[in-house]
């Protein structure tokens, strides 16, 4: 299963997950004043934070909604950067956030684990149900494809409908033991399931509780740097051991904003992603 593959990367260079969420703003003024197009911009800064952090992070994470802001130019950009990631073997993950009927979803599934748009592993939104999540299943088996299902998610409101009580407990723990049925027959050799969860590290009590209620459980956790997570929310789990990858985006890709405008973009990005390799697994 390809989340047996996620996990060992995350053990062997670190459980960083790199966010190329690439909005035009963060090219330094040297990369945007070349006389290239639009997606060979953006694709090229894609490329350099790839190549100088990728022997620190697990994955890479290409946050969709940053390349569809940008027309066909970004979405060409977008599906250059996931071939880029394939050709090198570095496991990429298309942050799609989709939710649908079953029909669509399938389409949906079909756009994202093949083709130009082909990622090994997609988030879902499956607060609509299993019709949501099914039509990635046979992806699973067939293809070592997986996917991240919102959870708990990282931002101030969610717990406007996530933490409401229903029946005994709140509504993202009835999501956790639907993901949790749900992603049994996907599981790996490692014990964790191809069926995996967000959880933002914005709530680390609510990461904890999850961690322990589901330990079949792999976490794609953001919410590190920009958002305010820190190492040390996390140190309780990842010091039993560690069960998820940590995305940071703009931490990472926007470490240069406001201190170069040139090329050397690279080194701050790389720099960045060794403290944050420090602050998260530092203490083994
Ligand atoms: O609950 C969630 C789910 C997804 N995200 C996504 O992660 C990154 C975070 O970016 P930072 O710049 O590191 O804050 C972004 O793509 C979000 O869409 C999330 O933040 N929270």
């Amino acid at each position: 299963m390809i989340i047996d593959r996620l996990q060992k990367e995350a053990l062997e260079k670190s459980p960083i997950c790199v966010g190329l969420d690439t909005s035009l703003s963060y090219l330094p003024r040297e990369l945007k004043e070349k006389d290239w197009s639009l997606s060979e911009k953006i694709f090229y800064f894609n490329k350099q934070i790839i190549d100088h952090t990728e022997d620190l992070a697990a994955c890479f994470k290409l946050q969709i909604a940053y390349y569809e802001a940008l027309g066909l130019e970004g979405l060409v950009a977008y599906k250059e950067t996931l071939a880029y990631l394939r050709e090198k073997n570095i496991l990429s993950i298309g942050d799609i956030k989709r939710g649908d009927i079953l029909a669509t979803q399938s389409e949906y599934a079909k756009a994202h684990l093949t083709g130009e748009f082909e990622a090994d592993i997609v988030t879902v939104n499956a607060y609509m149900g299993e019709d949501a999540v099914s039509p990635f299943y046979p992806y699973m088996t067939e293809k070592e494809k997986g996917i991240f299902v919102l959870l708990h998610t990282s931002n101030e409101s969610a717990g406007d409908l996530q933490e409401l009580i229903s029946g005994e407990k709140e509504l993202y723990l009835h999501m956790g033991d639907l993901l949790e049925k749900w992603g049994r027959p996907y599981q790996g050799a490692s014990g964790f399931s191809a069926v995996g969860a967000v959880a933002g590290l914005t709530y680390p009590k609510e990461f904890e509780k999850l961690s322990e209620l589901y330990p079949n459980m792999f976490f794609l956790i953001p919410g590190y740097g920009a958002q305010g997570g820190r190492g040390e929310d996390l140190r309780p789990v990842f010091q039993k051991r560690i069960n998820g990858v940590v995305n940071s985006s703009r931490g990472i890709i926007a470490a240069h904003v406001g201190k170069t405008e040139g090329m050397d973009f690279t080194s701050f990005a790389r720099e960045a992603a060794l403290l944050m390799k420090e602050d998260l697994i530092g203490w083994q």
